[in-house]
């Protein structure tokens, strides 16, 4: 069997049996097994693939194998969910397909299992992606596009609902599609720390679409950048640029000003607003619950200039005195389902039940980030989730005046503001920004 088939296959693994995130634990098995830049390119899309189509993928195993998918052993349906991905999303010969999934499956589960998997495979291989599709998911209802796009059935209802808020009922294909291609990697160039002209010359990339430091990589490992490597540059989605920078931008920034990011792990804000507030000589505090994630913080900022960034560990519920601070960076923890091109796995880790200790907690932080706020000062309340529950209804919980955050994201991006939805918030879309559907509010508290 190929060594990248392996690596993927342990890859889709470690996610079912050891809750592991795929992006952190793909770069170890690559080097591990020492493959070159196409095999691991080769390794990273099975395995991304076949845990993002998983939910396509079941549908089609259940009709080829007669059985429901979830009584297979986990090594036989991870196999086999790699082996459909190869036949019907890539351009594998399915001969190919076929021997190595059942050489795989073989390996882990003996000979009964490699037969049963050879049967499934040339079943999984008579139809094309299309002709399966009219099989497993006929029409247009939700729960079709919730197969045929692969993503849970109440995922697909909750964008249905945030598109709709948006004004832009009917993309919702667009978006499940958009969920389902790999996202390029952005870095940032830290303003004040990094020259963008001087990171675009170093990657070979090309700037960003929105962001004024945003770098769009071709491809590559950004870890080995020395830009990268020291701080003044960092991997970061180009809508977590717009947010944090629009909180710069939302106006003048005066003496003396001190600005907070409650909720700072793993430190990509911290980091871009600790540069901008060391351009201003203003300080930032960062606040993060969990000391590993404060850590994260730590390294984060390491480019920035000493004394701008002081990193702090403690509930933001809880923290600081009231009236201090002038600017507030609330990223609430989310369902992150904004993020879905990033983390394959990560649809299917949530459920509807989830949302609702999370808004609690949404809602308690910004609470407790209204009275933080200095009279005159503003807060960005930021999710990296579409879902309204998260999203306009928690903001609109809230007792302060809201800004016209388009007016910030316009002068920050050099667009005009209508071209950012009907306000006063902004909401990023994978399929029509190419960012993680960021969501953004600016509020004010009155002077
Ligand atoms: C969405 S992430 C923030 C991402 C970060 N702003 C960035 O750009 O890298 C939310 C963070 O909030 C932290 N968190 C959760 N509850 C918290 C609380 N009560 N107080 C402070 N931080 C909290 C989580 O550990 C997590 O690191």
């Amino acid at each position: 069997m190929s060594a990248a088939r392996d690596v993927a296959y342990r890859c889709v693994m470690a996610v079912g049996d050891d809750d592991a995130y795929a992006n952190l634990v793909m770069p170890g098995l690559i080097d591990q097994a020492r493959l070159d830049g196409r095999d691991a390119a080769f390794a990273t899309e099975l395995a991304y693939g076949a845990l993002r189509m998983r939910g396509q993928y079941d549908a089609i195993i259940a009709k080829a194998a007669r059985r429901d998918p979830e009584s297979l052993d986990p090594e036989v349906r991870s196999a086999l969910w790699i082996g459909a991905h190869q036949v019907l999303a890539m351009r594998v010969p399915s001969h190919a397909a076929v021997s190595e999934t059942v050489d795989l499956v073989r390996r882990e589960r003996g000979q009964g299992a490699a037969k049963f998997a050879n049967a499934v495979m040339r079943r999984v291989t008579e139809k094309t992606a299309d002709a399966w599709l009219t099989v497993i998911a006929p029409g247009t209802s939700r729960a079709a596009k919730a197969v045929r796009f692969s993503h849970p059935e109440w995922v697909v209802g909750e964008f249905e609902r945030a598109l709709a808020a948006d004004g832009r009922a009917g993309e919702i294909d667009a978006l499940l599609e958009a969920d389902n291609a790999p996202a390029r990697v952005t870095l940032a160039a830290r303003p004040g720390l990094a020259d963008r002209d001087e990171v675009v010359a170093e990657t070979g990339g090309e700037p960003g679409r929105w962001s004024p430091w945003a770098v769009t990589l071709a491809s590559g490992r950004p870890g080995d950048l020395a830009s990268v490597t020291e701080g003044s540059a960092a991997v970061q989605d180009e809508g977590s640029q717009v947010a944090a920078g629009a909180l710069a931008l939302a106006r003048d920034v005066e003496p003396g000003e001190r600005w907070l990011d409650m909720c700072a792990g793993p430190g990509g804000k911290a980091a871009l607003l600790g540069a901008i507030a060391a351009q201003h000589g203003v300080e930032l505090d960062a606040l993060e619950l969990h000391p590993h994630r404060a850590d994260l913080v730590r390294a984060s900022v390491r480019a920035v200039p000493d004394g701008t960034v002081a990193v702090h560990v403690g509930d933001a519920r809880e923290w600081g005195d009231e009236g201090t601070y002038q600017r507030i960076v609330l990223d609430a923890p989310c369902s992150g389902l904004g993020a879905l091109r990033r983390r394959p796995e990560s649809r299917w880790r949530r459920d509807l039940d989830d949302l609702d200790d999370l808004v609690a907690l949404q809602r308690a932080l910004l609470a407790r980030a209204e009275r933080l706020l200095a009279p005159g000062g503003i807060l960005a309340y930021i999710t990296c989730s579409p879902v309204v529950a998260e999203t306009r209804e928690v903001v609109s919980g809230s007792t302060l005046r809201q800004l016209d955050a388009r007016d910030a994201v316009a002068a920050l991006t050099g667009t005009s503001a209508p071209e950012w939805g009907a306000g006063p918030h902004v909401q990023l879309w994978p399929h029509a920004h190419g960012t993680d559907a960021m969501f953004l509010a600016l509020l004010e508290r009155p002077a």
